[in-house]
């Protein structure tokens, strides 16, 4: 996409937020065409990559992955097929509960298939330990991440440290994140931009 509709996205965003739900934001950090423009990167190496292997299973983990899925599935050029896997840590607070509850498992199994995993965020990194441990026990022939965020630097522990998520689309600093998927306390999942909320929205 040109520099020029990019930025007018970015300018529909804004008109259509002001007043809102932004002002909420102590700092937008990922705007609309950015988000956009590092999608459709990553869209351009999972078709590279998964030439000789589809069709691929990209599997969104609800809630906080359904905006990100579905741009990101619309970058990819190749023979798709889509499953959700619903789990809960946050519930409503800004730290993980340390708990990774499955709410909703996949429809069909996964034996033999190629998933990667799509998700808006990697944080302690304990849902996506949690859930590719449970995958590989399901016998697919691949599993990889796809990741919109990583708070790389805020991980401590071997294990946790380094995902190994294969597309991660931005380094993530450590803060409390809302926007394109993210919530806190449920909302602000519809933000189209990614930010920081204000100290006091917290309390
Ligand atoms: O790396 P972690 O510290 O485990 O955090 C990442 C996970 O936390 C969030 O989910 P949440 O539990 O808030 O559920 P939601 O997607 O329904 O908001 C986010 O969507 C990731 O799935
Ligand atoms: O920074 C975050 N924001 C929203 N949800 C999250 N889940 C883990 N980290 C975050
Ligand atoms: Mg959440």
């Amino acid at each position: 996409m040109s520099d020029e509709s990019s930025a007018e996205r970015s300018a529909v965003y804004a008109e259509i937020w002001e007043g809102g739900l932004r002002e909420d934001l102590r700092e937008v950090l990922f705007d609309a065409d950015v988000i956009h423009d590092r999608v459709i990167e990553m869209g351009r190496a999972i078709t590279r990559d998964y030439t000789d292997k589809h069709p691929v299973l990209m599997l969104g983990i609800l809630k906080g992955s359904y905006p990100f899925l579905a741009d990101l599935a619309r970058a990819v050029n190749l023979p798709v097929t889509v499953d959700f896997m619903a789990v809960s840590s946050y519930g409503a607070g800004t730290k993980s509960s340390g708990v990774v509850r499955i709410m909703k498992d996949l429809d069909r199994a996964i034996e033999g298939r190629h998933v990667i995993i799509v998700e808006d965020i990697i944080d302690s990194g304990l849902t996506l330990h949690y859930l590719r441990e449970n995958l590989r026990g399901r016998s697919p022939a691949s599993v990889e991440i796809a990741a919109l965020l990583d708070k790389k630097a805020v991980r401590k522990g071997k294990e946790l440290e380094d995902m190994g998520a294969r597309y991660v689309g931005f380094d993530c600093p450590n803060e409390f994140v809302v926007g394109y998927g993210l919530d806190f306390k449920g909302r602000y999942r519809n933000l189209p931009f990614i930010g920081v909320l204000r100290p006091e929205v917290y309390s």
